[in-house]
């Protein structure tokens, strides 16, 4: 065991997380409109509970929305991206500068996430949180980088307290930013290459499993490859264990700046009294992240889709999520939660527009 943890010269938690201001702006939920949200999907001019699924998403977006006539879905996708020191351990099929060029990918319109958005309609921003490279030339990009990259914490803590508190807030302004926009649905997308070794370490300390049973192959690792990251995840967890106890240690010593960020910009939702479609395992590791500092997060959660990463099941389980789709993606950049998009939105246009037994004077069900 060569991996130590360093004293840090940051004072030690609470340092000034906002995270108690930001427990209080999360309000209960207003169930003051269920009656009338289930009343409508009753009478609506279809078989009892024949949208099926569609009618829970419904339910779930207008009483988030506390009305039972919500406002028409306006996604706003925002891409966190930040560099990962863990890959000096060859825990990725691909090197680190891809998070760069994938930067610039995605602002010239030619990644996944990119035609998604252009084909369903959502906003899409990129954030430079933690690349390790020169970005600063880029156009179009939000330029809020905190550290060219985490530490690897195989060796040391990735984040220093207070750079990772820097990210959470970086993911809080984008909440903001896309409410002042007039989104009324926020989608999740990271782009880091290293990071399924990052979330696997993070998702196995906070659900206390083995990495093991939560480690996937990533961009593509080879079965060797798989068992130096799990290897790689093990060593470091039992470093860390005996030193750490707080999810926002956990945050900071094996996370990384776009986990982070997501993580403010998935409690900046439930803040902004905005629902949150997830993305993949990623982006489900930053969302219990954001549950275990702020339960009242939680109803503000959908889960777009199973990744084949096997970490997320066991998140969405334990934050007892069922997926919309199971796709067999594995891509991450907010792709899964793109394909769930248009789906929230047919589910929403259904409830708002659909005629009612009475208005298409149609015959309801009889007593059989
Ligand atoms: C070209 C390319 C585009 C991507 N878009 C998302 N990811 C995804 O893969 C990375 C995580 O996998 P790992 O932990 O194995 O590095 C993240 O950047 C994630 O968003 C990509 C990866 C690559 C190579
Ligand atoms: O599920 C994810 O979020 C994922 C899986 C593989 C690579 N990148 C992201």
């Amino acid at each position: 065991m060569n991996a130590s943890v360093p004293p840090s010269s940051d004072p030690p938690f609470p340092l000034h997380p906002p995270l108690d201001a930001w427990s209080r702006m999360v309000g209960p939920i207003d169930p003051g409109f269920d009656a009338a949200i289930k009343d409508r999907l009753d009478h609506l001019t279809k078989p009892l509970g024949s949208l099926g699924r569609l009618e829970d998403v419904a339910f779930w977006y207008a009483r988030l929305h506390g009305s039972d006539r919500p406002p028409a879905p306006r996604g706003a996708c925002v891409v966190f991206a930040g560099d990962h020191g863990v890959t000096a351990e060859g825990v990725s099929a691909y090197p680190s500068s891809v998070t760069r060029e994938m930067v610039l990918n995605y602002l010239r319109g030619g990644a996944a996430i990119s035609v998604l958005s252009r084909t369903h309609g959502f906003s899409l921003s990129i954030v430079d949180v933690g690349v390790d490279g020169d970005l600063s030339g880029a156009e179009g990009l939000i330029h809020r980088k905190v550290a060219r990259g985490t530490k690897n914490f195989r060796r040391e803590p990735a984040m220093a307290p207070r750079d990772g508190i820097r990210a959470l807030e970086v993911g809080m302004e984008m909440a903001d930013r896309s409410a002042k926009a007039g989104a009324t649905l926020l989608l999740t997308g990271e782009m880091g290459i290293g990071n399924t070794t990052s979330s696997t370490a993070l998702a196995a300390a906070l659900l206390r499993r083995p990495p093991e049973e939560l480690a996937g192959t990533g961009t593509g690792l080879s079965p060797e490859g798989r068992r130096k990251k799990i290897r790689v995840v093990e060593e470091s967890l039992a470093v860390y264990r005996p030193l750490l106890s707080s999810p926002l240690d956990w945050m900071c010593a094996v996370g990384g700046f776009e986990i982070a960020a997501l993580t403010g910009f998935i409690i900046g939702g439930a803040v902004r009294r905005i629902p949150v479609i997830l993305d993949g395992f990623i982006t489900t590791t930053a969302a219990l992240l954001a549950v275990e500092l702020i339960p009242g997060v939680r109803p503000w959660l959908l889960a777009s889709h199973m990744s084949l990463e096997p970490g997320h099941r066991h998140l969405l389980e334990h934050l007892g999520l069922a997926p919309l789709l199971a796709l067999d993606l594995r891509l991450g950049e907010g792709s899964g939660a793109a394909v769930a998009y248009p789906l929230v939105v047919s589910a929403v246009e259904l409830y708002n527009r659909m005629a009612t037994f009475s208005e298409a004077s149609v015959s309801e069900a009889g007593p059989g």
